[in-house]
Parts: structure tokens; C-alpha cells; sequence
């Protein structure tokens, strides 16, 4: 699902009009689209719509002229100094002011939403807030939020930016909101994703070539990209079809993580795996999964040694995907075996304690294409001149600094909601639960896209794979199971049945 900015929203609309498709229409098809959603969600009853004085609240003035022309109950408090700015708005304003529908907000205005009313629809600030929401905005909003009543958003909840799902002051909580067009990165970033359970899109009139034509500023991973990527699988097929994969990691404080990354790349379909650990940890390979082949890696003491690299070195080119990180632990031996990695120019990802050692190696990243690094917040700083509040702050401008300063590499920016990003191309997962919130979980997903890899994806296909899978496969085990309780192996083992659910659903 496509996400468009605000300013890419308004071109759309000068182009409409350039053609003769005008704003009343375009404000006259939003209203029936809302109307529509309505109707099949049983909310056809006593409906306030507040409106303010830009086309947002236009939207709501169609709304309820429309409303009006089947139902009786419907009543408009316009909260705004001035009549309607457009044109287009000012027309609706004009019937419901002729169908005597409008009730104008005074200081009052709070005690208008204490009637009786089953649903209230929210049309004060869509695509165009530009300042932090001030009185009397802010104290409608706040008595909003208080009401009982089932809360419809028009295009976005009030209050939010639609560019970044930052809250301009306080925002409207709906339940649902009904968009236009596409929906907006503000429906899907923290916090925005907070204000709406539900967000529907709706097609206005606006052709979806000129729509089709316009670079979106996010894509939200949804079902049918997941069931695009996935690779097939041909019955004339060997082991070596789908990957031979190399995983390095593991060490004395953390055994498990390697031994996770690999059971999801081998329960997602890779050819065969192959986890290369220090020496004391081989033989607990073959006991977590039979399928595993091994390499013990020299160690010294209970780490592995200087030697490891030049150990490993000239065995990596019988693989066609590395992963690294995954419980590696932080020495430099261990970022030795990581310039290995990056040297060899093999397809690679990059997790955990492998991007600690990248931020000793960012020219060498520099040079590298087929590889994918995982950083959660705190890694990210490893790569990026950026604090962890920046960020949290603006996940997609961090993400821009990651590409333009490692052009070829693939960036998954672990949160509740991941990023994907890959040279101007922006994805974000948000499927997850806090099921996903345990440590191990970023062990699996880098599994997983590793494996993707080997089935044949490029690194940025199989990152936007890997991340949905991973969450889709979240979304449907707590359908089964209590999220608190959910084991990120467990992640792994369900993954035959979100599988299933894409082929067949
Ligand atoms: N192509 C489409 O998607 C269409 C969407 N439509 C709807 O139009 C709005 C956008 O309308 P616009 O007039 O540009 O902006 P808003 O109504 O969101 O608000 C602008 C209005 O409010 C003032 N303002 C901004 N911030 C504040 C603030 N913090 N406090 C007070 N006032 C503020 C600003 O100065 C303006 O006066 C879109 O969301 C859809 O709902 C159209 O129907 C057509 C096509
Ligand atoms: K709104």
C-alpha cells in the first residue's frame, strides 16, 4: 500500500483541476466514500460532524448534506472564525446553512458535543495542519477524546502531521479513519499509528494512472506484496536450488542466537546451512536441528582467535549468502571476520554484534552492494552521525542518511514498526506485536532474509520479505497463542503456517 505527502496530495489536486475534475466533486466523492464506510459499518446513526474552515471540514460539510438528503439526524458544529476558505467548501457550507444543519462553535463550544449523538466524524485538520492546534481546536479535540461515542476521521485524525504522524499539540483518537486517494506516512509512523485503529482508503476520482505515476514516500508491506515475493518452488528442484548459507556467530555468552538465525533461514525454505561458531560450541549445533552442517571456528580460551579469519577466509566462497552478527560477540577478532565477509563481496546480512564491528568498518560498507545490515536504534548510531532520540525523532530522515551515505546497502531499521530502505525507496511492516519484543527475534528475521536471498531475491526484496514475514507470521500466532508467552523460535516453528496462509488465502 502506497503512502503520498501532503505536497504530492495537493499536485494531484492542481492536475484534477487543470483537467476539469473540481474540488466540489473531488470534496463530493470523499463525502460518499465516507457515507459508503458508514453504511457498512452499521454507523448510520445520530452523527455530529465537526468541521474547521479548510477542506477537511469541507469534506465533512458534503458529508453531512448528503447525509441529510436520507437521514434527519445529522448535525454540523463548525468550528472555525471564518466562513469556509475554498470555493469548493464554501459551497457545501452553503447547503448544509440552507438545510439548517450548522451549529457555529462559540466558547461554548465543548457543550455542543455533550448531546446525544452515536457517532462523532472529525473533519477539523486533515492533510493541511501547518502549526501546533491551538483554542478552541484544542479543547474540542480533548472533549473528542472523552466522548463515548464511536470517533470516524476524515483523511486523518486531527492533530496529526500527515507527513510524519507527529501530534501537532493533541490529536483526535478515532477509531477509524477514512483517507483519499492514498494513505499518508502520518496513518503509520509513531506516534500517528496510535490515533487510528483502522484506516481505509478511498478512490475520489482522482485517475489512478496520474496516482500510479507519483513516487510514494512509504510503502506499507501489505498480504499481496508478500505473496509477490515469495519465491517459487519447483517440484524439478535440489537442495542447491535455494541457498547454501553461511551463518558466523555465537560465542560463549550467547550460543542461542546463531542457532535461532539458522532455524529460520532452513524453516523459510534455504537449500542448506552451514553456522560456523568457536569450537566449544560445534557440537551443540547438530543437537538444536539435525540439518545443520558446522564449522568450529579457532578460539582461544573460550573466544574465538585472531585466527578465525584466516581460517575462514578461503571456505566462504562455497556459499552463496553469509549472515553475520547473531550472538558474535564484540572483539576484534570478531570484526575481523566481519572485513572477511565485506571483502569477499559475497550477498551478506549484517545483525547485532556484526554492526557493532561496522561502525570500525563504515569504508569498507561503503564499498559493498548485495548486503543488508539490521540495526536496531542504538546500532544505527553505529552507522549514522545521529543520536538514538534523533532517531526515534524521524526514523525516515535517519534512513535517508543511511542511504546517501551507504548508497548500495540495504537498511532494515528494527522498531516495532521496521523500515526497509533502499536507495530513494522507502517500506514499513506494521504488522508486529510485542510477542516480537524478546531478545532472539532479530536473530530469526536476519535468518530469514539471509534465506531469501538464497532463494533467489535480490538483498532489498528479500529485506521487505523478511521483515513481513516475520510480522505477518507474529500477527497470526497470537490469533493462537497469548503474545506474552511467544518464544522467538517459536516465530520459526509457526512459519508453516503463515506460509500456508499466503499460498492458499
Ligand atoms: N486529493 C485529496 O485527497 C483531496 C482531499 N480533500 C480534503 O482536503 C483536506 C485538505 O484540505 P486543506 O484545505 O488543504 O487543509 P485542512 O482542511 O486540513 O486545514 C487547513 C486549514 O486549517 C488551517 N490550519 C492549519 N493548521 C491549523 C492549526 N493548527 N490551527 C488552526 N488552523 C489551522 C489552515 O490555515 C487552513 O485554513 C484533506 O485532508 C481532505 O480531507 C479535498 O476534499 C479534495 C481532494
Ligand atoms: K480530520
Amino acid at each position: 500500500m502506497i503512502c503520498l505527502l501532503a505536497a504530492q496530495l495537493h499536485q494531484l489536486d492542481q492536475r484534477s483541476m487543470m483537467h476539469g475534475i473540481s474540488t466540489i466533486e473531488l470534496m463530493g466523492n470523499a463525502a460518499k466514500g465516507i457515507y459508503e464506510v458508514m453504511r457498512d459499518k452499521h454507523l448510520m446513526k445520530r452523527v455530529m460532524i465537526i468541521c474547521g474552515a479548510g477542506n477537511n471540514g469541507g469534506d465533512g460539510l458534503a458529508l453531512a448534506a448528503l447525509y441529510h438528503e436520507s437521514f434527519e439526524q445529522v448535525r454540523v458544529l463548525y468550528v472555525a472564525k471564518q466562513a469556509p476558505i475554498s470555493e469548493a467548501a464554501r459551497y457545501y457550507y452553503k447547503l448544509c446553512e440552507n438545510q439548517n444543519l450548522l451549529i457555529h462553535g462559540g466558547a461554548d463550544v465543548v457543550r455542543h458535543l455533550q448531546q446525544d449523538y452515536d457517532v462523532i466524524i472529525d473533519g477539523l485538520f486533515g492533510i493541511g495542519l501547518s502549526r501546533d492546534v491551538d483554542e478552541p481546536y484544542a479543547s474540542v479535540i480533548e472533549a473528542v477524546n472523552r466522548s463515548p461515542q464511536t470517533i470516524l476521521a476524515i483523511d486523518l485524525p486531527s492533530g496529526i502531521n500527515s507527513d510524519d504522524g507527529k501530534v501537532k499539540g493533541s490529536a483526535v483518537k478515532a477509531d477509524l479513519t477514512v483517507t483519499f486517494v492514498a494513505s499518508k506516512p502520518g496513518h503509520w509512523l509513531y506516534p500517528g499509528y496510535l490515533y487510528s485503529k483502522e484506516v481505509l482508503v478511498k478512490e475520489i476520482g482522482i485517475p489512478r494512472s496520474w496516482i500510479e505515476a507519483v513516487c510514494p514516500a512509504l510503502h506499507v508491506i501489505d498480504e499481496a506484496d508478500l505473496k509477490k515475493l515469495l519465491p517459487i518452488r519447483h517440484s524439478h528442484s535440489h537442495k542447491g536450488s535455494y541457498g547454501k548459507l553461511l551463518g558466523i556467530g555465537g560465542s560463549q555468552e550467547m550460543t542461542g542466537a546463531i542457532l535461532m538465525a539458522g532455524e529460520a533461514a532452513i524453516r523459510s525454505g534455504c537449500g542448506m546451512c552451514t553456522l560456523a561458531v568457536p569450537e566449544h560450541m560445534q557440537p551443540s549445533v547438530p543437537l538444536y536441528l539435525p540439518e545443520f552442517m558446522s564449522i568450529g571456528l579457532p578460539q582461544e580460551g573460550m573466544t574465538i582467535s585472531k585466527a578465525a579469519a584466516q581460517y575462514l577466509q578461503p571456505r566462504l566462497a562455497a556459499y552463496d549468502v553469509i549472515f553475520c552478527g547473531c550472538g558474535g560477540g564484540r572483539s576484534d577478532s570478531y570484526t575481523d571476520l566481519v572485513r572477511i565477509v565485506l571483502d569477499s563481496k559475497m550477498a551478506c546480512v549484517i545483525d547485532g554484534d556484526g554492526i557493532y564491528a561496522l561502525q570500525y568498518l563504515r569504508e569498507e560498507l561503503l564499498m559493498r552492494d548485495q548486503i543488508v545490515v539490521t540495526p536496531h536504534v542504538k546500532e544505527m548510531t553505529y552507522l549514522i552521525d545521529q543520536s538514538i532520540d534523533e532517531i526515534i525523532e524521524d526514523p525516515l530522515h535517519a534512513a535517508d542518511c543511511f542511504c546517501e551515505r551507504y548508497p548500495n546497502a540495504v537498511l532494515v531499521l528494527k522498531s516495532e514498526r521496521p523500515l526497509i530502505a533502499y536507495k530513494q525507496e522507502r517500506y514499513l511492516c506494521a504488522w508486529g506485536n510485542h510477542a516480537l519484543a524478546k531478545g532472539g527475534s532479530g536473530d530469526v528475521l536476519c535468518g530469514l532474509i539471509a534465506s531469501f536471498i538464497g532463494q533467489g531475491l535480490d538483498p532489498f526484496h528479500a529485506a521487505i520479505l523478511g521483515c513481513g514475514i516475520h510480522a505477518y507470521t507474529a500477527h497470526l500466532i497470537i490469533q493462537d497463542c497469548n503474545a506474552r508467552s511467544v518464544l522467538p523460535h517459536e516465530i520459526s516453528a509457526y512459519l508453516k503456517y503463515s506460509f500456508t496462509s499466503l499460498e492458499t488465502g
